[in-house]
């Protein structure tokens, strides 16, 4: 997998070819890639069947999306690969001191990895639904979108574009809402008597701003108790997921934007929002919250076309945020006693989220493929890994050819137990029926 490039001064045609080599070797064959999608869609199957994944609690993903038609027109080549279920690679081009180009490939694993054919109901499947059922047992669930501008924050979280339309009905926040009416109808949670209240804010160079409320400037204030509250913020209870539909379609049209070298309507805030369940009772008692925060693009200073003050102030309260909010989701991965949630408003206001054995958390970093790209991939995939620190799971960091070569083994037995799995089932079936 060690691929250098000898021809100095033609990086194009020799990463091109480079890359492709890279990607036909690594990869499986196709009957082995047959194999393994089939076991990946089994299990995105068996977890529709079941609905039972239990979510850990701080799960990360990686989703990377397709090269859009400007990057097509500018031949921009594709550096990134999606191998495995949880597998990402990046072909980083790099130069020695004698001036020989070469590709240094970059292996990162996390719970699941998304490349640019999957949807956003496949990813919503992995990432959020499962944290949907968590609050039916009284979690406080938080799923981040994270990642550099234009790389797919708002159309994995707000529901994919047409041009400039967005369509609402095809985001997490939606498929989660639709998840949420779906339970409450259920018989194991009907007799809870629970009411569905959505609230919709954006927070931007530090303030809360409500998006339900034509953008009413918001206070955030907390109690001796150290519960936070932001004062006025509309809750408007909804009874169907089509409500929710609506409250995001408001929401989105109100939404701060600018415009930045990689999106042309690039959100500058971070946009959250909530899916409460209150108890019917007089006190409305809560019982479990989902926070879908959609982040604003991590880019630095010189991304953003205008370079004025405001933009600057404003880019660099966005990294203070993004910094603030590791270092909560890093201690409760650890489950350190302290959790610095004061470091931002991002984080006061989503405290809960990261207090007590009732939190759940699942981040989605989002990647750009193109090779221009590739330095704020890195530093995407970097951040997102950094979050994997404290958790139990051991196989965090990135490493070279050996990991690549034992994942896809470890994946063949993924795939084995995938096939073996759905042949019970099925005969299960068969005999009950
Ligand atoms: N998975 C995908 N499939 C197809 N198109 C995508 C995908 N992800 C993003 N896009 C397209 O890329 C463009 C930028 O996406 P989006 O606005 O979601 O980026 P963003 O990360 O929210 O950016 P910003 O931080 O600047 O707001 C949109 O036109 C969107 O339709």
């Amino acid at each position: 997998f060690g691929l250098l490039v000898r021809h100095p001064g033609r990086i194009h045609s020799a990463t091109v070819k480079s890359v492709d080599t890279f990607k036909s070797t690594a990869m499986c064959s196709v009957f082995e890639a047959v194999f393994y999608l089939y076991g990946f869609y089994s299990t995105s199957l068996i977890a529709g069947l079941l609905s039972q994944i239990e979510p850990h609690k701080i799960c990360v993903c990686v989703r990377k999306r397709p090269l859009n038609k400007q990057e097509c027109n500018k031949k921009e080549i594709d550096v990134v690969s999606v191998p495995g279920k949880g597998t990402l690679l990046v072909h980083e081009p790099k130069q020695k001191v004698d001036l020989t180009k070469y590709l240094e490939n970059q292996v990162f694993h996390f719970d699941y990895s998304f490349d640019e054919n999957a949807t956003n109901e496949l990813v919503y499947m992995f990432t959020a639904k499962p944290l949907v059922q968590s609050i039916f047992q009284g979690c406080m669930a938080t799923c981040f979108a994270y990642g550099q501008t234009g790389s797919g924050k708002t159309h994995t979280m707000g529901g994919d574009f047409t041009g400039k339309q967005q369509n609402s009905a095809r985001g997490i926040y939606a498929l989660a809402a639709q998840d949420v009416f779906t339970n409450l109808n259920h018989r194991r949670f009907a007799n809870q008597d629970l009411c569905v209240y959505v609230s919709f804010f954006e927070i931007y160079n530090g303030k809360v701003y409500d998006l339900l409320n034509k953008k009413a400037k918001l206070r955030v204030l907390e109690d001796d108790r150290q519960q936070v509250q932001v004062v006025g913020l509309e809750e408007v209870c909804v009874f169907s997921a089509e409500d929710v539909i609506k409250i995001i379609q408001t929401g989105s049209a109100c939404r701060t934007s600018g415009q930045t070298s990689a999106n042309a309507n690039s959100s500058r805030s971070h946009a959250i929002l909530q899916i409460v369940l209150r108890c019917n009772n007089r006190a409305a008692t809560l019982h479990g919250k989902f926070s879908l925060v959609d982040l604003a693009g991590n880019e630095r200073g010189t991304d953003v076309s205008s370079n004025d003050r405001s933009t600057l102030v404003e880019t660099s309260e966005i990294n203070r945020s993004l910094l603030a909010l590791k270092e909560c989701i890093r201690s409760l991965g650890k489950n350190s006693d302290h959790i610095p949630f004061r470091m931002s408003t991002l984080t006061k206001v989503l405290r809960d989220s990261f207090i007590g054995e009732k939190s759940r958390t699942c981040m989605i970093a989002m990647v750009s493929p193109g090779m221009a790209s590739c330095e704020y991939t890195m530093n995407t995939l970097r951040y997102a890994d950094r979050y994997r620190d404290g958790v139990s799971c051991p196989n965090n960091g990135h490493g070279q050819a050996e990991p690549l070569k034992s994942q896809i083994f470890l994946q063949r037995d993924e795939l084995v137990f995938s096939v073996v799995f759905i042949v019970m089932h099925v005969l299960l079936n068969k005999i009950q029926h």
